[in-house]
């Protein structure tokens, strides 16, 4: 089997981060390790609190992953402040981690800060440079690139600014405020657009999250980028189209959406009482 490892925050409520991560690595198909950089209390409605681990823990727990189950992608998410990016980076080198995938993950859906503000420059010396792709949303590819983003063309300059830059892939996204649900890939000097159904759910936190582990995990299992954000997106929008409608805020989505089988119906289904 197939392995992948996220470097992430824990969300409690399930949604994104670690949580989104692991569903959505297993959901496609491969085994699934975290190493988790900070603990959040969150829900759907927002964040209140966050309990960082410290670089030596974070080292230890990079430490036992790759010198036991070499990981066939990595994801990186929340990475919180610049002594735990130092760790993760020097790990990555060290251990020669290949396919990469950096979210830059700067704030959350309900608008709190996950990445300290002097923790960007660390993101950008020291983590964007050995991504393998970089998936950053409207707000992020802005903060990395400079410029304000209004419109598709500048989708393509951020990318592509962004992707020269810092040697990697870029997967500039449109999500919710320009150009809907289509993506734009800038890679080796091509623009490649990737068109998503726009479905019509407020229930949207963790898109990101999910996103960039599914692209992980079809790096993993040997899909060239092309196809692994393909099948990213279809992978999201079955499980943004399920929807699942839970919490007070902007709920998760049902990352499980397209498993069957026998232990997952309750006694309703089964017709066998409580
Ligand atoms: N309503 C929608 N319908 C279909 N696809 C969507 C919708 N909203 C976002 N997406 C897709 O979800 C993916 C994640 O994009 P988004 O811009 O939401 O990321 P993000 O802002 O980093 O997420 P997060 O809210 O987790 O931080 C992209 O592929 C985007 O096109
Ligand atoms: C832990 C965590 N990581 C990422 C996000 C981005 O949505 C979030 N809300 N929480």
């Amino acid at each position: 089997m197939k392995t992948a490892l996220t470097i992430a925050g824990s969300d409690s409520s399930g949604g994104a981060g670690i949580q989104a991560d692991i569903k959505t690595m297993c959901a496609n198909g491969v085994y699934a390790m975290s190493a988790i950089t900070a603990l959040t209390a969150q829900n759907t409605t927002g964040v209140s609190g966050i309990l960082e681990s410290t670089p030596e823990f974070l080292a230890s727990q990079l430490d036992c992953i790759f010198t036991d189950i070499f990981p066939d992608a990595v994801k990186t998410g929340m990475v919180s402040s610049a002594p735990l990016i130092r760790v993760i980076a020097d790990k990555l080198r060290q251990y020669r981690a290949k396919n990469i995938v950096v979210d830059p993950v700067m704030v959350s859906t309900s608008g709190f800060r996950l990445l300290s503000e002097d923790a960007v420059k660390a993101l950008k010396e020291q983590l964007l440079p050995l991504a393998s792709v970089l998936t950053p949303n409207i707000p992020e590819a802005e903060v990395l690139s400079g410029e304000p983003i209004a419109g598709p063309e500048d989708m393509e300059r951020a990318a592509r600014s962004i992707g020269v830059r810092y040697g990697c892939a870029v997967l500039c996204k449109g999500g919710h405020r320009v150009s809907d649900a289509d993506d734009l890939l800038w890679r080796s000097g091509v623009c490649t657009w990737f068109r998503g159904r726009r479905i019509d759910n407020p229930n949207t936190h963790g898109t990101g999250c999910t996103l960039s582990s599914a692209i992980a995990s079809n790096l993993a299992k040997g899909f060239g980028l092309e196809q692994a954000v393909e099948r990213a997106k279809d992978y999201l929008s079955g499980a943004l189209g399920a929807m699942l409608d839970l919490g007070a805020g902007q709920g998760p989505m049902d990352h499980l959406h397209s498993l069957s089988g026998a232990f997952l119906g309750g006694p309703e289904e089964r017709g066998c009482g409580g």
